[in-house]
């Protein structure tokens, strides 16, 4: 193994946006976009980071390039900090880390030639020599699959997945290191994906390119990609070689994402469905393991004598009733009038009596609040009955062969008596 730092490093990346009010801009909150986030990329190495939107793909893919300002955490570039670089140093950073964004729309200004966007890097980097400049675009435009002829027309005239082309064209003629590609396919359709992903696939082989990867596309994730790392709400919750955590997923979340999929088999049983479809807001999000609010492997507390399907049903109630968007039966408008404890009894699936007493009077009090509309009295009783762990303490890594999470239910440190994986 070769002593050579990762192209990329990237440890406790924090971004937070302040939220403001009034006239003097008082801080009142922050969102946190970004949360501790820890990576790694080797040179010609492909990571792929995936998410729901709004996770903070894309403030983490700003924040290492420094087009954002990071709020905690170090990025290192080839083991220097990046915070560090100034002046040349700064420009060096600049050529040899570069971003592709997905609309190639945004990146040009539809003023300049093709052959004046893809020479306007080594511009700024310093190549006055117009004539060699000229020559290593054409060499350029070839390389991405178009035409040295077409230096000289202007980006409108091309198509979605040429302007892409150009785009990683612009990239690639300042010789980068890093790439990082947010997007870079989505906005095209499946043939032309194809080739542009193959064309990224080429050129990072060839030149030893680490890439980050950023998409909500899992399958595209898995051809393109060699390690994948699964964003939420601002933390990484899974990562690992794209394969195995593809083939056998161990984070709940990761499973709800690939559960969503429609490329993939519905009958997988490592795939699941979310408790509740309410993805909390960033600037507050909840305690302990971010995702329990929606997690279908939530660990049920240890005096609760209930079925796995019977706790999912529970835990269901508990959470949709704490997000205060109750289901349209249950829905404060119809108070009154055809809600009763049976309607949310049935509306989540519980049976009309549990065999734990406790939880069972827990559940009958909760839906007969719920039932007068007393929705914060139903949440308080919920949470009184049925804490959990996943909402008290927040998960370690756990280093899983190579793959990690960050699940109580990996954590061999925790007595949590989890119910057994499926
Ligand atoms: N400049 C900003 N000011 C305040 N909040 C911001 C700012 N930029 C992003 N956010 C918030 O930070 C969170 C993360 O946003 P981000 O764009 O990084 O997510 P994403 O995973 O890239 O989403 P998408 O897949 O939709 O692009 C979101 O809640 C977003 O609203």
């Amino acid at each position: 193994m070769s002593d050579e730092p990762p192209v990329l490093a990237v440890d406790g990346l924090e971004k937070h946006y302040p939220i403001t009010k009034g006239l003097l801009r008082r801080e009142v909150g922050r969102v946190r976009a970004v949360d501790g986030v820890n990576f790694r990329i080797d040179r010609g190495e492909a990571l792929g980071l995936v998410g729901e939107s709004g996770c903070g793909k894309s403030t983490t893919a700003l924040s290492i390039l420094r087009l954002e300002e990071p709020t905690g955490g170090e990025v290192r570039f080839e083991g220097t900090p990046i915070e560090k670089f100034r002046g040349e140093q700064l420009k060096s950073f600049r050529r040899r880390a570069q971003l592709i964004v997905q609309d190639p729309n945004e990146a040009f200004s539809p003023r300049m030639t093709v052959g004046e966007a893809v020479a306007e890097p080594l511009r700024l980097h310093g190549m006055d020599d117009s004539d060699r400049r000229r020559e290593i675009v054409a060499d350029v435009l070839e390389r991405v699959g178009l035409s040295a002829a077409d230096v000289d027309r202007y980006p409108h005239a091309f198509s979605g997945g040429e302007k892409q082309r150009i785009a990683i064209a612009r990239a690639l003629v300042v010789n980068p290191d890093l790439i990082v590609a947010d997007e870079p396919t989505s906005a095209l359709d499946g043939r032309v994906q194809s080739d542009v992903l193959a064309l990224l696939d080429e050129i990072r082989r060839e030149f030893d390119i680490a890439v980050l990867f950023i998409s909500h596309d899992i399958d595209v994730v898995r051809r393109f990609c060699d390690r994948i790392a699964v964003m939420y709400l601002g933390e990484l919750v899974e990562k690992g070689p794209v394969a195995e955590v593809l083939d056998s997923p161990a984070h709940p979340y990761t499973r709800v994402l690939l559960g969503s999929v429609p490329s993939l088999d519905p009958g997988d049983r490592t795939l699941e469905k979310p408790l509740t479809d309410t993805v909390p807001e960033p600037a507050n999000p909840p305690k302990g393991c971010r995702f329990h609010t929606r997690c279908p492997e939530v660990i049920p507390p240890k005096d609760v004598d209930v079925t796995q399907e019977q706790w999912r049903a529970i835990a269901a109630l508990r959470f949709t009733v704490e997000t205060g968007e109750l289901p349209e039966p249950l829905a404060p408008d119809r108070q009154g009038q055809s809600t009763t404890a049976e309607t949310v009894r049935k509306e989540f699936g519980l049976p009309s009596s549990l065999s734990d007493p406790l939880a069972e009077r827990a559940v009958t009090d909760a839906a007969a609040a719920i039932a007068d509309g007393d929705i914060d009295g139903a949440s308080e009783l919920l949470a009184d009955a049925f804490p959990t762990i996943c909402e008290r303490e927040t998960p370690t890594v756990v280093d899983l062969d190579g793959q990690s999470a960050q699940c109580h239910r990996y954590d061999p440190e925790k007595d949590a008596e989890p119910i057994p994986w499926n």
